[in-house]
């Protein structure tokens, strides 16, 4: 496993749709290249013989790198190939199962969309993170629920870190760094753009500025 939870930064998220299986790799060291913090496979296909293969290959990666790779919702292929953690939502797994699974050093992230009294519970829970949003419309997950930017500040007095995701761009996440994201986390924004890591930096910068502009 590599190191615990980074303190702030662009959270790179793959998408199985946007990212054919033969350039997925490839797209995460770009990210990688570009500063990405840190890296989730999030893959809703049924086949777990390709995922685990797709999972192991992005764990080098980040290993390459130094950076923890999160496996979305399935805390098995976590657990099966040595992931630094999991993202659980409201219908996956528990935080507390993952845990046990899991073991005292695995970053478990968990959904809170925009509740706020979630996020108190999970904090006194299981989670190392509590992810909010999404914030804009997102092209990968519409059907999200939508977060207002001022979660962000009151979830500051629960002392973990808040993953912003949902709809983010190089454009619109300055406001959600200024409301207090410690991490920016994409898939279009990033993996649809032309050069990724030219885009990874710029969400970089974003962080290094203070999100001034
Ligand atoms: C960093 C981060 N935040 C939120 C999610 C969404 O998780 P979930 O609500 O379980 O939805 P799916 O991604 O499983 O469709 C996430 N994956 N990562
Ligand atoms: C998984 C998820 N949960 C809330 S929004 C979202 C999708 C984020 O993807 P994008 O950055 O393309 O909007
Ligand atoms: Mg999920």
């Amino acid at each position: 496993m590599t190191e615990r939870m980074p303190g702030q930064g662009l959270y790179a998220i793959t998408d199985s749709q946007l990212l054919p299986d033969d350039r997925i790799v490839d797209a995460v060291e770009q990210a990688l290249a570009g500063g990405a913090v840190m890296v989730q496979y999030r893959d809703k296909r049924p086949d777990d013989e390709l995922r685990r293969s797709i999972a192991e290959q992005l764990l080098a990666a980040c290993q390459r790198w130094g950076r923890p790779l999160i496996v979305n919702d399935d805390v098995a292929l976590a657990r099966q190939i040595g992931a630094d953690g999991v993202h659980l939502g409201l219908e996956d797994s528990t935080p507390e199962e993952a845990r046990e699974q899991l073991g005292p050093g695995a970053i478990i992230g968990v959904t809170c969309h925009d509740d706020l009294e979630r996020a108190r519970e999970q904090a006194s829970g299981s989670a190392d993170y509590l992810a909010f949003g999404r914030f804009f419309p997102s092209a990968t997950k519409g059907s999200a629920p939508s977060a207002s930017a001022d979660v962000l500040g009151q979830a500051g007095a629960l002392g973990l870190p808040r993953v912003a995701i949902g709809g983010i761009t190089t454009d619109n996440a300055p406001s959600l760094i200024r409301a207090g994201a410690d991490l920016i986390a994409v898939i279009h924004g990033l993996f649809s753009t032309q050069d990724i890591e030219a885009t990874a930096r710029e969400f970089t910068q974003l962080f290094a500025t203070g999100a001034s502009s």
